[in-house]
């Protein structure tokens, strides 16, 4: 059985990154950017007022003495240019600053009649004035390669100047769930079939990473319909099965798949749950075999299918580990580096890290205890029993995007 991170480390090496291509703007949200994307422009590209009032030359502000009033400027107007002496010039929030002025009086401190105006206050120097480039400036390295653009991300591309963005082609990833009792949801169910999790979760990260899932349905436990399956990924970057990995005389998925011209590169995995994973090639695709236990499945996938990706996407392939406290016991542990399923209680007051609770039921069936767990910690194998209050390393499963 070979080790979780050899295992990731042997993927990620078969793995090369897929071209790049160019989207508008408006079609980048999830998409993971080509290259670094730098700052067209200055923001704001001159010094602009962050209020309503008056902008002018705080040294000549005398609190009750009354000065003219040069004119306006708006956001995206400036009628005056440069300020005349003992002048301010009438001023809204966003618009560019006069030459010479360098503060602006609030509205709100001023007595104004006709076209002059008195303050109340004297001024502070630069007060109520973004300076020019406050935001960013022109050749500001913004959002870097391998950035999976979200919201803020193409809000700050807009702002940069960048009408079309360059992306990583968006990797398409087969999905194959098998098993004679496996229905999709909506199907009619039988005594003792069960229904496919696995796929829609699988295709639901997939999304989230910023692959592309392209289902391939439910193969029987039968040899012509796993091929007739199998052969549909062949134009894809890679095929994900689900099921059918261990050794019951049914798991016909590894032979299938052999018959077809599989190259194995490992199958089992010192890790819980997960032992049974497989990972190969057929062709240009790779192949990664997830066993079907819904727990299993997708503990390997944030483990495994998630470096794979990102390195399809040119990204940093590392699982997300961070430090936490444990609120109970935990037990000793055998050969396999085990993934417990378990939720933050709370902040330890000692070391203000997350204090995480071990779900009681570990069984890698139970996608309920899954689903509200906030992280797996990881339990190195042959772990010594540890007592409540022992520091452990965990997988932020938010933090994965799981
Ligand atoms: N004699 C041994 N038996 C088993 C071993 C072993 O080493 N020796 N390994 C066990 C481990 S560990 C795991 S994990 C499972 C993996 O089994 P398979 O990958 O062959 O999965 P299946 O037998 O096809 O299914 C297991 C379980 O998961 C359900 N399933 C399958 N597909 C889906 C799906 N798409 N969505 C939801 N649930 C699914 C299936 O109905 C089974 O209940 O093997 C152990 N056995
Ligand atoms: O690896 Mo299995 O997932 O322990 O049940």
């Amino acid at each position: 059985m070979l080790a979780v991170t050899e295992a990731r480390q042997r993927i990620v090496s078969r793995l090369t990154t897929v071209s790049g291509e160019w989207v508008p703007l408006d079609l980048g949200l999830d998409r993971v950017l080509a290259g670094d994307l730098v700052a067209r422009r200055t923001q704001p590209p001159g010094a602009v007022s962050a209020m309503d009032g008056y902008a002018v030359r705080a040294a000549e502000i005398v609190p009750g003495q009354w000065l003219n009033i040069a004119g306006e400027n708006r956001a995206g107007h400036q009628a005056v240019e440069a300020l005349p002496s003992n002048a301010v010039a009438r001023i809204f929030t966003g618009a560019l600053l006069p030459e010479d002025a360098d503060a602006v009086m609030l509205q709100e401190n001023a007595d104004r009649d006709g076209d002059r105006v008195r303050f109340s206050e004297a001024a502070r120097t630069a007060q109520f004035v973004r300076p020019r480039g406050l935001d960013f400036t022109e050749g500001w390295k913004g959002l870097l390669a391998g950035t999976l653009l979200g919201p803020r991300q193409l809000g700050l591309a807009a702002a940069m100047g960048h009408a079309i963005l360059p992306v990583r082609r968006r990797p398409r990833i087969a999905i194959l769930a098998t098993g004679d009792e496996v229905k999709r949801p909506g199907e009619f169910l039988r005594q003792g079939d069960v229904l496919s999790s696995n796929a829609t979760t699988l295709a639901a990260l997939l999304r989230r990473w910023g692959a592309e899932p392209v289902d391939l349905g439910v193969a029987a436990d039968d040899e012509q319909d796993l091929d007739r399956a199998v052969a549909q990924a062949e134009r894809c970057d890679m095929l994900v099965t689900s099921g059918g990995a261990s050794v019951g005389e049914h798991d016909l998925v590894s032979s299938s798949l052999t018959r077809r011209g599989l190259e194995l590169d490992f199958w089992k995995i010192a890790m819980r749950p997960g032992k049974p994973m497989m990972f190969g090639r057929l062709g240009d695709c790779s192949v990664l075999g997830l066993p079907g236990n819904p727990v299993s499945a997708t503990v390997c996938a944030t483990l495994f299918l998630r470096a794979a990706v990102r390195r399809l996407l040119g990204q940093d392939t590392a699982l997300p580990e961070t430090k936490a406290i444990a609120a109970t016991p935990l037990p000793a542990n055998d050969q396999r580096e085990d993934y417990l399923r378990a939720r933050f209680v709370g902040i330890d007051p000692a070391t203000g890290l997350p204090l995480v609770q071990v779900a009681e039921r570990q069984d890698s069936s139970m996608f309920a205890v899954l689903s509200q767990a906030d992280c797996l910690i990881i339990r190195p194998a042959f772990a010594e029993p540890a007592p409540q209050g022992t520091s452990v390393t965990i997988v932020n499963l938010r933090a994965a995007g799981v």
